[in-house]
């Protein structure tokens, strides 16, 4: 069942200052269908860790580990056989719409393209897909719409038609890094929609990066939080919403804005994100951590399994305070 798996999947980074260590030793799973978010404060590894999985880390980057899709390792892969990859099985869909649309070519010719250069079929079929596809994530009057410039459309229209393009060779994995933040609320419920109903009519694996906890409830079945490039806390969204087990997810719980409970509650975290660069050799958060104990900058926590489904990494969890 197992669709994508991460072994100690590293990034670094090479700059003047030395090397920056973005994501550090990286391990989970997504099944065939399933939908993972990973959460995490700016900065904290959420992008590069996809970046990695999809080859498209800057020339100064560096991944090691492995990320098995299907079994083989896409860090290992000779360029061609990645691309295949690409173009079929594992699309990416990014904040920005604009960075995906071409914006001098019109919607129609743009989608075809993907079509009849992967799929090897018609530009007249390639079209007919590609209105089906407008059609499915909620582009008014598709058929006609289809032949507008992307800048006719609205930012939450022009993020729908990113993600009907990325889903026109029908992949298997779909990987949205933060699709929803340039948008409205409004936008955003209908974008995570379009998403939840694209998974349900597709059966697409999802990955949902976004610093916003807000919208991760609802839509995702497992939740992986990021810190320092490390897994904090991992296991079902409900779960880790429920009963945060790190101190980091419990802050970051605390900072999701809720209608339950007064604005005056609302606390973010204190301090700042790490300089990846200079890590403690312990845990990350220790520096910002509330609960923090004499040991815990120098001796790293062990990411362990508990309640069969749920792992974390810390020396002094929630549940064992209470
Ligand atoms: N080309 C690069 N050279 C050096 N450092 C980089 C480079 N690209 C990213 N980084 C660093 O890698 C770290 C992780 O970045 P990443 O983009 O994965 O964060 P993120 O969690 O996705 O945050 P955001 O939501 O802001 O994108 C950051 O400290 C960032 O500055």
């Amino acid at each position: 069942m197992t669709l994508l798996q991460t072994k100690d999947l590293t990034v670094t980074f090479q700059t003047a200052d030395g090397p920056v260590n973005a994501v550090n030793g990286v391990n989970f799973s997504i099944d065939k269908g399933e939908t993972l978010a990973i959460v995490g404060e700016s900065g904290s590894g959420k992008s590069q860790t996809a970046f990695a999985i999809m080859g498209l880390l800057a020339r100064n980057g560096q991944a090691t580990g492995q990320a098995l899709f299907d079994g083989q390792d896409l860090l290992a892969m000779p360029q061609k056989a990645l691309n295949t990859i690409r173009a079929n099985d594992v699309a990416m869909i990014f904040q920005d719409p604009m960075t995906s649309l071409n914006p001098y070519i019109r919607i129609s010719d743009q989608m075809a393209e993907v079509l009849t250069l992967h799929k090897g079929i018609s530009k007249r079929a390639a079209i007919a897909q590609s209105v089906r596809m407008l059609d499915a994530v909620g582009i008014p009057d598709a058929k006609a719409r289809i032949s507008s410039y992307p800048h006719e459309f609205s930012g939450g229209m022009r993020q729908r038609i990113m993600i009907a393009m990325a889903l026109l060779c029908e992949p298997r994995l779909l990987i949205a890094d933060e699709p929803t933040t340039a948008l409205d609320v409004t936008v955003q419920a209908q974008i995570m929609r379009v998403l939840a109903d694209i998974r349900r009519d597709f059966g697409t694996a999802m990955i949902l990066i976004t610093h916003d906890l807000g919208i991760v409830a609802d839509a995702c079945d497992r939740t992986l939080v990021l810190y320092g490039g490390q897994i904090m806390e991992e296991g079902p969204t409900d779960d880790v919403f429920a009963r945060p087990s790190h101190p980091y997810t419990a802050g970051l719980l605390r900072a999701v804005p809720r209608l339950d409970r007064d604005d005056d509650e609302l606390l973010t975290i204190a301090g700042e994100p790490p300089d990846m660069s200079r890590l403690p050799a312990g845990c990350p958060f220790s520096p910002r951590c509330a609960a923090v104990m004499p040991h815990c900058p120098t001796v790293k926590p062990a990411l362990e399994s508990f309640d069969g489904t749920r792992r974390r990494a810390c020396h002094l969890p929630i549940e064992e305070v209470a």
